[in-house]
């Protein structure tokens, strides 16, 4: 039986505009996938338009939504680190290579012991599920057995998702280091194979894949890397998922071990710069390098939380986007400490208005004279020079992120840097229903911000046709800037809810 959903809905278009349809209707298949979708049906016309698409009303389940409650499509997160959960939120004062070394490395050794991953790892894709998170890029640590657990939890969750184990065979402590490549790559096999070898859903479509996962190009000698580059090349469907210019002491060390003159220019070096490839990060990265990307159609996981937290800079998204660059967004725990894509929409939007602001003060310094130019975390910012040698920004760069733009990159732009902008990140006819139901209702949720304490506004007496579009907006805002999961109601893969404040799976 079909599901047919009925109520205020939201859709990322573009990285500059999105739909929001007060009255939508949308039809998904017993598949998960959406059959078909009306933007403007008033109520009274509801059974009409079923009977066009051949449908009687008991044929179908019908939820309408309740005031105050809208559909987005779920959270797209290009970069967690789910061995790093248990260390969230302590260490902030140290910056990536101290940090590696006294807080992440010891947190991921731990997973050495399975019984551990198997106590640790359910609440965290629990909770990251519960976050809205509808897809998922996770690394695992360099543990075969316990990256095995957290693979079958993911997909016994039901939530769309690449597992990777990390490869890491040089620059680690002694007591969380591959002890040879040979057994790096045989685990890596062995785990891509358990991933492909899930049970897969009779009529559905296979929602985790495997990602290959070398660390950085620091914790891999060149050998390490040149095979896994012959194992990406003899599979070219084969995820890549690592780190990229995130801080400056790591860019400088990575040029000394490899001898070359960019970070980006080291992977594609080893064939690891693809178009599946999920680049975390890319803060310092410079513009030579941003084209390269773009060329090789990889993408960029912005992490803006951990960026802050680690020190690390901001990243010039603005600036990647102008390069054609593919952006999504990555909460990175535990270098980020919120596994929320709500918190990495607040953080991106921070982040380039600070970059914005930033560019506005070294113009006035260039007008005034005298001033070198400088960027905020790369030696050149690249653009073509003006008539009066100013540098002429693109359309995104140097300018604050818009909603649309963070509401594309938290979905849609998730999901090409995925390749899976054809499956999911928007509502299309076609594509699989990922999607978040959400409630701004204060009482329903629990979560006073979100409904802004006005006493005016109440949702219980309805929305007017005139006025819910601009709610719509309005509620999008809110969610994003101060939502958390009590205002995430339904957290739905593949047309089934897996997930949120309603989902009570052992009643
Ligand atoms: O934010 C990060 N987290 C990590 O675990 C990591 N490893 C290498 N580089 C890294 N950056
Ligand atoms: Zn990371």
């Amino acid at each position: 039986m079909c599901t047919v959903y009925y109520g205020p809905v939201i859709s990322p278009q573009s990285l500059t505009d999105y739909l929001a349809l007060p009255q939508c209707l949308i039809c998904v298949s017993p598949q998960g996938n959406i059959e078909w979708l009306v933007e403007d049906v008033e109520s009274t016309k509801l059974n009409d338009v079923l009977s066009q698409h051949d449908y009687a009303p008991s044929d179908i389940t019908l939820i309408r939504l309740d005031d105050g409650e809208f559909l987005m499509p779920g959270l797209v997160d290009t970069h967690t680190h789910a061995c790093q959960v248990p260390n969230l939120g302590v260490g902030g004062e140290l910056e990536l290579l101290q940090w590696l070394d006294n807080y992440t490395f010891p947190t991921e050794a731990r997973f050495k012991d399975v019984e551990y991953a198997k106590r640790t790892y359910p609440h965290v894709v629990r909770r990251i599920v519960n976050s809205g998170t509808t897809t998922c890029c996770y690394y695992g640590s360099l543990h075969l057995e316990a990256t095995k657990v957290l693979a079958s939890l993911v997909h016994t969750a039901g939530q769309r998702a690449f597992v990777g184990k990390c490869n890491m065979n040089r620059n680690c402590p002694s007591n969380y280091i591959e002890p040879s490549v040979k057994e790096s790559v045989d685990t890596t096999l062995a785990l891509i194979n358990y991933i492909e070898e899930l049970p897969k859903a009779a009529d559905g479509e296979t929602l985790l894949h495997p990602i290959l996962t070398p660390r950085f190009a620091i914790s891999c000698t060149e050998e390490l890397l040149t095979r896994l580059g012959e194992v990406a090349q003899s599979n070219p469907e084969l995820a890549i998922q690592t780190h990229i210019s995130e801080n400056k002491s790591e860019v400088e060390l990575v040029k000394s071990l490899f001898k070359t003159n960019s970070y980006a220019e080291t992977y594609d070096k080893f064939h690891l710069l693809r178009n599946n490839t999920v680049l975390a990060h890319g803060v310092q990265l410079t513009e030579d390098e941003m084209v390269l990307i773009a060329k090789r159609g990889s993408g960029v996981a912005h992490c803006p939380t951990s960026n802050f937290y680690l020190s690390s800079g901001m990243a010039r998204v603005g600036m990647l986007l102008d390069h054609g660059v593919k952006v999504g967004l990555g909460t990175d725990l535990a270098g980020g400490y919120s596994p929320s894509i709500l918190a990495e929409i607040q953080h991106a939007s921070i982040a380039s208005k600070m970059l914005a602001i930033q560019a506005v003060d070294n113009k006035k310094c260039k007008c005034n004279g005298g001033h070198s130019e400088s960027s905020s975390s790369g030696e050149e910012d690249g653009h073509s020079r003006g008539r009066h040698g100013h540098k002429q920004p693109g359309r995104f760069t140097n300018q604050n992120l818009s909603i649309a733009t963070l509401l594309y990159l938290a979905t849609l732009g998730g999901a090409e840097v995925c390749c899976l902008q054809d499956r999911i990140g928007s509502f299309e006819q076609g594509k699989a229903f990922d999607a978040l139901l959400v409630s701004v209702r204060e009482g329903d949720t629990g979560n006073p911000a979100v409904w802004g304490y006005n006493p005016d506004r109440d949702l219980t007496h309805g929305v007017t046709a005139q006025s819910a579009d601009n709610n719509l907006i309005e509620w999008l805002e809110r969610f994003l800037f101060c939502g958390d999961d009590r205002n995430i109601k339904k957290v739905i893969v593949q047309g089934r809810t897996i997930g949120g404040r309603d989902y009570h799976p052992l009643r």
